[in-house]
């Protein structure tokens, strides 16, 4: 299957009126409404309604809409998942995340709420139960309209105690565990964010790190991040030029019995044509 580009996606605190406006300017694949840990308890209420407000507004134009709820056993959850499913979003982000029952949970909640078929469903992982149990809880996109994971290092990092040191040696059997549960069970996986926000250099390598291990993109913080990781989750010119390559290649009628051939001094299989194709329609290549 080939998905929508999710390279970047950028959280917002859904009571930063200001924020809610300017993500229809910015050019983050994905825009991330936060109600949960970047919205003061005070400021609850008012953030969902405005939240509400700027689903229902729309002028996002093809920027997915995702909108993190707070937790099941806070005083918020219920108004939050009826109120926001209602609105129908792209997406509602559920916040640690613990268990397949909890993916399934949110979908009957999201359901009665009134959710329209398109509106999915994301979960966080970021407790030390999810990173054991994370090919249990992908496995609930079979039951659930579960699209996507997303890594929350903060609350990694609080809960286990591993520091976020440059290359993350504390995170990476995590990281690595996180594709392979979302590739088994073909959802996405998004890599967590970087808090050091003024540091592109890092930001970078971090992003780097993340793609090479199989993220589909990366959480974002704020919007100067947004085009280094958009750029570093993107395809590069010479990987397009070699996918075309492979799909002219194995797609040409004459070469219907070939199996393995070389292009550019790289051998090349039948097995490489479905990345292929995923490369061209992520860059927009016809
Ligand atoms: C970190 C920030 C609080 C910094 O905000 P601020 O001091 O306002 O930054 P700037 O002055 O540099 O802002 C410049 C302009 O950019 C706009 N801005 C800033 N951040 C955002 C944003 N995230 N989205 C949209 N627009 C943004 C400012 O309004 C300025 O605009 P202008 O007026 O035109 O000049 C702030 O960046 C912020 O709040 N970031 C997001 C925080 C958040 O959402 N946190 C929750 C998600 S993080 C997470 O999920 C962790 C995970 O759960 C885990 O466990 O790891
Ligand atoms: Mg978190």
């Amino acid at each position: 299957m080939i998905s929508r580009p999710r390279r970047s996606v950028l959280a917002m605190p859904g009571s930063n009126a200001r924020a809610l406006e300017k993500g229809k300017t910015l050019a983050a694949d994905v825009l991330m409404f936060e109600l949960e840990d970047g919205v003061a308890e005070a400021a609850k209420e008012a953030a969902r309604e405005q939240v509400v407000a700027a689903v229902k507004g729309g002028g996002y134009g093809s920027r997915e809409i995702v909108v993190r709820v707070n937790v099941f056993d806070s005083p918020w959850y219920a108004a939050d998942i009826a109120a926001v499913a209602a609105a129908g979003p792209d997406a509602i982000v559920v916040p640690k995340a613990n268990s397949r029952d909890d993916i399934l949970r949110a979908a009957r909640d999201m359901k009665a709420a009134g959710a329209p078929a398109h509106t999915t469903l994301w979960a966080m992982i970021e407790t030390p139960r999810a990173l054991f149990d994370i090919e249990k809880i992908a496995s609930a996109t079979q039951e659930a309209p579960l699209s996507a994971m997303m890594l929350g290092p903060n609350d990694i990092a609080k809960s286990t105690r591993a520091r976020l040191t440059p290359g993350r040696p504390a995170l990476v059997a995590w990281l690595s565990a996180s594709v392979l549960a979302a590739r088994l069970h073909n959802v996405d996986i998004i890599d967590g964010i970087y808090n050091d926000f003024n540091d592109l250099e890092g930001l970078r390598r971090e992003a780097e790190q993340g793609r090479d291990l199989g993220m589909d993109g990366k959480m974002l913080i704020h919007p100067g991040q947004i085009a280094t990781v958009n750029e570093v989750f993107a395809p590069s010119p010479a990987e397009i030029e070699f996918a075309r390559k492979i799909v002219e290649l194995f797609d040409a009628p004459e070469n219907t019995a070939i199996g393995v051939a070389q292009i550019d001094g790289r051998m090349v299989e039948r097995l490489h044509l479905d990345g292929a194709r995923r490369t061209l329609a992520l860059s927009g290549a016809p």
